[in-house]
């Protein structure tokens, strides 16, 4: 049988981007599903976002739910301070396969640990498993259903500490409307909504950023 989108992907980066350049990574990937097919990455447009946000925080421990190819985990870990990590979930092996793959090519593997499973299995054994007493940082980013779920898991594994920033995206397309309704009516979140576009289209989509306040 034929090879699969992800498998196209990394093909696509193998073959054009640079060996330990995470920059040249990213570049393959957007124009890779600019000009040959399109992917789910967060893109070039909200990655800009991203990366403001994350540079912003400078997270010490960051968490993203959702690795797919590993084109945000590679965002994300390019701009962390020496010594900081990012713990990113992904529960497809097709795709964790590939994300490793992505994820070495970028050389960045050092400051990723990428766990296959579950979000709901993950989650409640962080703490014990890396040794951290929270998260600075989590980008949400898998299926939009489990993004108030898995924030209440965070907060009941008490993962998230006064000043915790969440950036989720995709809360317009395809949308995750019980998350903005989540966040945006409970006290102990301030959002805010970073508008921007659907990756590699011009059709409106955005990050919300929300600070857990304690
Ligand atoms: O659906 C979208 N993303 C989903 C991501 C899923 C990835 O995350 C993994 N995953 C899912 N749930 C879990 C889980 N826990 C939950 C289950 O236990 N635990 C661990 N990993 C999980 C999957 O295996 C995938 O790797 C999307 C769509 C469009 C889109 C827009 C417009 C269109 F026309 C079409 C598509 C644009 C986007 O940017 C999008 O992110
Ligand atoms: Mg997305």
């Amino acid at each position: 049988t034929g090879s699969s989108r992800p498998q196209r992907l990394l093909k696509a980066v193998q073959r054009n981007a640079a060996k330990g350049d995470p920059q040249s990574v990213i570049s393959a990937i957007d124009y890779f599903c600019r000009h040959s097919e399109w992917a789910m990455n967060v893109g070039d447009e909200k990655g800009s976002i991203l990366d403001s946000v994350v540079s912003e925080v400078s997270p010490t421990t960051a968490l993203e739910l959702g690795t797919y190819c590993g084109y945000s985990t590679v965002r994300i870990a390019r701009l962390l301070p020496p010594g900081a990590s990012l713990i990113t979930l992904e529960f497809n092996p097709d795709y964790a396969a590939v994300a490793r793959q992505v994820i070495a090519h970028s050389g960045l593997q050092d400051k990723i640990h990428l766990v296959e499973g579950p979000s709901g299995d993950s989650i409640p054994k962080l703490k014990e498993r890396f040794g951290i007493t929270s998260l600075d940082f989590v980008f949400l980013d898998h299926w939009k259903d489990r993004y108030v779920p898995d924030t209440k898991l965070l907060e009941e594994c008490g993962l998230l500490r006064k000043g915790s920033v969440l950036l989720a995206d995709n809360v317009i397309c395809p949308g995750a409307p019980e998350y903005l309704d989540y966040v945006r009516n409970n006290p102990r979140y301030e959002s805010r909504y970073f508008q921007s576009h659907l990756e590699y289209t011009n059709v409106e989509d955005g990050l919300e950023k929300s600070v857990f306040l304690g």
